[in-house]
């Protein structure tokens, strides 16, 4: 902020003409916004010079009302709460010194900070809530350094109390820090305060020749600070000072002088302390008739404040109960808050939960998926591992035998015909021992191929053994089945294996039965057709030979 405008805050107290003058030379228009605000808030602030605080008060809650930057309006909330005060405008301010208070709680600037305090203090102090305002200079006293003027204040504020409240014991000591203290801060103005303060638990003690002594110290000082507030306060100490010295002139003249001012709420008690020596001067010079009418407007003026300190009550009760209010209400929707951030975080744990068991579930059900395609899978492999046989593909022995086994006892019951083919590659062991194992594999696969191309895709082929092959066919008569043998012949001297060392040819010998023959027995079918096949092998192979009963 604008170092011209600090200064002018800082010396108001104790020049306030010098803080006017300075005030009214600055050049608006080279201020930032936020120090226009703050030149706006010193101008109502001084205002309080011009003898009418109450107008400065109404300036000040307009500045409040209207600024922008926070930092100018705490620092006029402090100067409404204290203002305040003087005023006796106690609703307010206790609404103010509740606000500041508040603000002060989270003021992370030390100099707002005891400013914040200052005003609260001179608020608690004229509100005659002492304990508090004793809390408050121990603050003061704790955050400032001894050469502050708020530490001062807070002296000030102490030697106060102890005038009000009449304390017996010697302050002398106590004074004598202050007064070093308050003379270090180089404020005439609160110097003032002190020593006032002090000379009126003088006077309440029944002290009058050190009061004496410290009022002729202080007179100078005084009257060239020239606020009227403390011209007042000090001349009616004078006034019961001279008094208690029997200089009833002195008294009179400085009791006039307080008497002579307006009548306004501020100076109540600089006017009832005038009024009292009035009363017992005029008493005792036996002026009834004068006493009388000092009487009347000091029984009036000690109504008002009788008035003044049942407003003070109330509303410091009321201020209270609001505050009651406040802090219930706050504490009622902490908790509506607390139950509305556990019900968010039961439904946000609900979702977790749910949105868990639908992640578990799925996880779940692909992996039974997975499971059920897997072991399908293994069952078909362990089922074709079971039925067929592993190189060529045809079904193996056992399994043609057990369903040639449900085959023929049907057949027979519809009295259809049934063939069995039986083949053996010729000359197999040679073809492995000069191609080797690997092309007599491909040779037996490829036969089973070949034959495939021939039947039925419902007619059982399977491997018996090595190289010998049977062929159930249903619906079929000896005639048909070596028809369908000789047209296996044919397709086996077809088959052609690749990467062979020399021309290889292949053939199979075959032997047919019927069930016409030998009936629907598979083992006499079997037996029937190898005798077939053994006189194809006898007649020079590559044959088809049909069994017959002889
Ligand atoms: N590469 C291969 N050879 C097999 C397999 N099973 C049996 N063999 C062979 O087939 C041959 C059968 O030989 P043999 O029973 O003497 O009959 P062959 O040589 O075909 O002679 P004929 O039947 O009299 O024409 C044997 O050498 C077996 O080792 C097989 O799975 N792969």
């Amino acid at each position: 902020q604008d170092a011209a405008l600090l200064d002018i805050e800082r010396i108001h107290f104790d020049d306030h003409q010098q803080a006017l003058v300075l005030l009214n030379n600055l050049d608006l228009q080279s201020l930032s916004p936020e120090d226009k605000e703050y030149h706006r808030f010193l101008k109502a602030l001084l205002s309080a010079y011009e003898g009418n605080l109450e107008n400065a008060f109404h300036s000040l809650t307009a500045v409040y009302t209207d600024v922008q930057s926070t930092r100018v309006k705490s620092r006029t909330l402090v100067s409404l709460t204290a203002m305040a005060s003087f005023l006796g405008k106690w609703e307010q301010g206790f609404m103010y010194a509740n606000a500041l208070q508040r603000a002060l709680a989270n003021e992370k600037d030390e100099t707002l900070m005891l400013k914040g305090l200052q005003g609260l203090l001179i608020f608690y102090l004229n509100a005659e809530q002492y304990d508090i305002a004793k809390m408050l200079a121990q603050r003061i006293e704790k955050h400032s350094p001894a050469d502050s003027p708020y530490r001062c204040l807070g002296e000030v504020a102490m030697m106060d109390i102890a005038a009000k409240e009449q304390v017996s014991e010697s302050k002398e000591a106590r004074y004598q820090t202050a007064k070093a203290n308050c003379a270090a801060s180089g404020s005439r103005y609160y110097i003032s305060l002190l020593d006032n303060a002090y000379l009126t638990l003088l006077i309440k003690q029944n002290k009058p020749q050190q009061a004496y002594r410290l009022s002729k110290i202080m007179k100078k000082r005084v009257e060239d600070i020239d606020v009227l507030f403390l011209d007042l306060a000090f001349n009616a100490s004078l006034a019961q000072l001279y008094y208690l010295l029997g200089d009833v002139e002195k008294a009179k003249t400085s009791a006039t002088f307080v008497l002579d001012q307006l009548d306004k709420r501020e100076f109540l008690q600089s006017r009832i302390d005038a009024l009292l020596v009035m009363v017992k001067i005029a008493k005792a010079q036996q002026d009834f008739a004068q006493a009388l009418q000092y009487a009347e407007a000091l029984s009036k003026a000690e109504s008002l404040l009788r008035e003044d300190n049942v407003v003070k009550q109330v509303a410091y009760q009321q201020a209270n109960f609001n505050l009651a209010i406040k802090e219930n209400e706050i504490a009622l929707l902490d908790k509506k808050n607390k139950l509305l951030e556990q019900q968010t975080q039961l439904t946000n744990e609900k979702i977790n939960v749910v949105t868990l068991a639908l992640v578990v579930i799925a996880i779940c059900l692909a992996a039974l998926v997975f499971w059920s395609y897997r072991s399908r899978k293994l069952h078909l492999k362990f089922k074709q591992l079971a039925e067929k046989d592993g190189l060529t593909g045809a079904f193996n022995r056992s399994f043609f035998i057990e369903s040639a086994q449900k085959v023929l006892p049907v057949q027979k019951d519809l009295q259809s015909d049934c063939c069995l083919i039986l083949f053996d590659l010729d000359h197999f062991k040679q073809i492995n021992d000069t191609q080797g194992h690997q092309v007599g594999d491909k040779l037996l696969s490829a036969t089973v191929a070949a034959i495939y191309e021939v039947v039925n895709a419902d007619t059982l082929v399977a491997r018996m053994g090595g190289e010998e092959f049977a062929i159930l066919m249903p619906r079929c008569d000896v005639i048909h089945g070596a028809c369908v043998a000789e047209q296996c012949r044919k397709a086996i001297e077809g088959v052609r294996v690749t990467h062979v060392k020399s021309n290889l040819t292949v053939s199979a010998s075959f032997g047919v039965s019927d069930t016409s023959q030998v009936g629907y027995n598979i083992d006499n079918l079997l037996a029937a057709a190898d005798l077939a096949l053994y006189k194809s092998k006898q007649n020079g192979r590559n044959q088809v030979n049909r069994y017959f009963v002889e």
